[in-house]
């Protein structure tokens, strides 16, 4: 294939003359255009999926923007270990492999045999009163994340997150990246109630009077979490080495936008998987052009909504693979 243009057009060539009217299987017929294009081959392989979940605190947990506590994310963390959260029980549901990687949980590093340590720190600071890491430490949470997602021998890959407080540092580094109201993209995360929620949006609306304009990588160093800047980094090292990103719901969102941010070329790589509940991913899903494929009152994290769509992933790609074509499967095409 000499260009871009004749691989495209080769690719919708060959989908058009699968035995089916045209158009006719939808938005598993753009899936089969991305995994194709990623990988750059007529005949991408759609194997194995991965979910890493990326586990950290946050500072800002301190200011009551969360129902629940911080140690949470901890106990999460050994009930993944354990097998037994939402993301387990999707993974075994759809044959996904999954990892859980230490991104900086508060406390003492756990020690424990299946965790990947990758710690930037012990949870960032409350970015109410300063940045939530300092320039160095996103670099460095960056690019442990670009290493993980380069090394994964998944040919797709779904990225989720546990962290108390993350749905807050993911609506205030979405405003910083888009411009977006915090009235738009503040929401109640794990459930806060409706003074719960207001009390939320205005520590928000202080912690952003803190800065103006910001870069991309300093947005996230601002207001980001380990997890979600080593998620970004791992969604621009995943795009870099040829593999499909499976979007999760709205923290993972935000990671990909600054992803995008940081390094444009990562947006083609990346798929959505849903539109979760909470108030703001809408917005943040709009700011990238993205239309998700699945919308089914979701709001939990952790890549639930990304493992969901790991088998339209692989349905498009037996699509491509080893559905017939008009042109010798002796079926008469379109008049
Ligand atoms: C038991 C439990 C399991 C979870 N799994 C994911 N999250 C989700 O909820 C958190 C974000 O919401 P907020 O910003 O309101 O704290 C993140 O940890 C996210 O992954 C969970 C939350 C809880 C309580
Ligand atoms: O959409 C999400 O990812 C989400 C929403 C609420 C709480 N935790 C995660």
């Amino acid at each position: 294939m000499t260009t871009d243009t004749d691989f495209a057009a080769a690719l919708q060539h060959k989908i058009d003359f699968k035995t089916k009217p045209l158009g006719s299987l939808g938005r598993i017929e753009d899936l089969a255009t991305v995994m194709a294009t990623v990988q750059g081959t007529l005949s991408p392989r759609m194997d194995g999926c991965e979910l890493t979940i990326f586990a950290a605190d946050h500072g800002i947990a301190a200011e009551g923007v969360s129902k629940f506590p911080q140690e949470v994310t901890r106990q999460m963390v050994l009930n993944y270990l354990a097998g037994g959260a939402g993301a387990n029980a999707f993974a075994r549901a759809v044959g996904a492999r999954m990892k859980v990687v230490d991104a900086g949980i508060a406390g003492e590093p756990f020690g424990l045999e299946g965790l990947i340590e990758r710690r930037i720190g012990a949870g960032t600071k409350s970015f109410l009163h300063e940045p939530a890491m300092s320039a160095e430490d996103c670099a460095r949470a960056l690019e442990e994340g670009r290493k993980l997602g380069a090394e994964s021998p998944a040919d797709a890959v779904a990225y989720g997150e546990m962290g108390i407080a993350n749905t807050a540092s993911a609506a205030a580094l979405g405003h910083k990246l888009t411009g977006v109201g915090l009235d738009i993209l503040v929401g109640r995360g794990t459930g806060l109630d409706d003074d719960g929620l207001t009390h939320k949006r205005q520590v928000l609306e202080r912690a952003a009077a803190r800065t103006a304009d910001l870069g991309p990588q300093e947005a996230l160093a601002q207001y980001g979490g380990f997890e979600i800047a080593m998620m970004a980094g791992a969604m621009i090292g995943a795009a870099e080495a040829k593999k499909v990103i499976i979007v999760d719901g709205f923290i993972a969102t935000s990671a990909a936008l600054a992803a995008a941010r940081i390094v444009p070329a990562t947006r083609a790589a990346m798929v959505f998987s849903h539109r979760s509940e909470e108030q703001g991913h809408g917005a943040l899903l709009d700011a990238l052009g993205a239309e998700p494929l699945l919308r089914l009152g979701l709001r939990l994290g952790e890549g639930t909504g990304a493992l969901l769509a790991w088998p339209l992933l692989k349905a498009a790609g037996e699509m491509l693979n080893t559905m017939a074509s008009f042109d010798d499967a002796g079926v008469t095409g379109p008049q």
